[in-house]
């Protein structure tokens, strides 16, 4: 009850617009019971065409056939959306990663392990998500793969529509991509798929079944 009271206090304090929190009965806790996982997000970043959907993608299927309830954000995918109003700008991205960021929260607190898969250039947006989450339920996954091998494997014609000048703001081109300094997974995106799946999942498997 002491523990109720003082979280609306601090709560309220940081909110201008007199809206209270409201407790509900069932908690994250309860959820993650139910789902009998724990709930967290898997955070892939990286340039374009470094793998960071495809290695998102066979992930939530590994997890999904073990039995864990997941959900997959790819950037690609919320931009037609959720984000279909933001550019490539540099407040647009951080805006993009914010919004992103609390609905994947939301899941989390939904029981859920969620995977994000979004370039999210900038470290400090990273940190923000990372501290807005509770200890251990957040894994930035780094999928480290050369420019020169994603120019390479270029499979929307991006990289070549930058090269033609069609294409501004480019990640890692003439917009920055600020590498993680100390990932929680560090992926060599030179290795195979599956020697990466390999790495990736035994270390996904022990945080969500800890
Ligand atoms: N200028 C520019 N820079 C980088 N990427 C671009 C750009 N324009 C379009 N695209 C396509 O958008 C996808 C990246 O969207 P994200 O939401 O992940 O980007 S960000 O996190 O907001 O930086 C990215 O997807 P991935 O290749 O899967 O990373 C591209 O397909
Ligand atoms: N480790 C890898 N080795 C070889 N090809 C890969 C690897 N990872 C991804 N790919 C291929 O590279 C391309 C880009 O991968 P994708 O997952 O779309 O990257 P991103 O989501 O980071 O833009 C795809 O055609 C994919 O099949």
């Amino acid at each position: 009850m002491l523990f109720h009271y003082y979280m609306i206090k601090h709560i309220n304090k940081y909110n201008d617009k007199n809206v209270m929190w409201h407790f509900y009965r069932i908690n994250r806790e309860d959820r993650e019971r139910l789902h009998q996982h724990r709930s967290m997000i898997l955070w892939f970043t990286g340039l374009s065409g470094s793998g960071k959907s495809t290695l998102a993608s066979i992930l939530e299927e590994k997890l999904y056939c073990r039995g864990v309830s997941t959900y997959s954000l790819d950037g690609d995918n919320i931009r037609h959306g959720l984000c279909k109003d933001l550019s490539f700008n540099s407040n647009d991205r951080s805006e993009n990663i914010r919004r992103v960021g609390e609905v994947a929260r939301l899941m989390v607190d939904a029981g859920l392990v969620v995977l994000v898969a979004l370039i999210s250039p900038y470290r400090i947006d990273r940190q923000i998500i990372r501290d807005m989450c509770i200890k251990d339920s957040f894994l930035e996954i780094f999928v480290d793969t050369p420019m020169l091998i994603c120019k390479q494997r270029d499979p929307k014609g991006l990289y070549h529509q930058v090269d033609c000048k069609k294409i501004k703001n480019f990640t890692g081109i003439d917009s920055i991509y600020e590498r993680p300094k100390q990932p929680d997974i560090y992926l060599d995106g030179r290795k195979t798929i599956s020697e990466l799946m390999n790495q990736l999942l035994d270390l996904v498997l022990v945080k969500i079944f800890k």
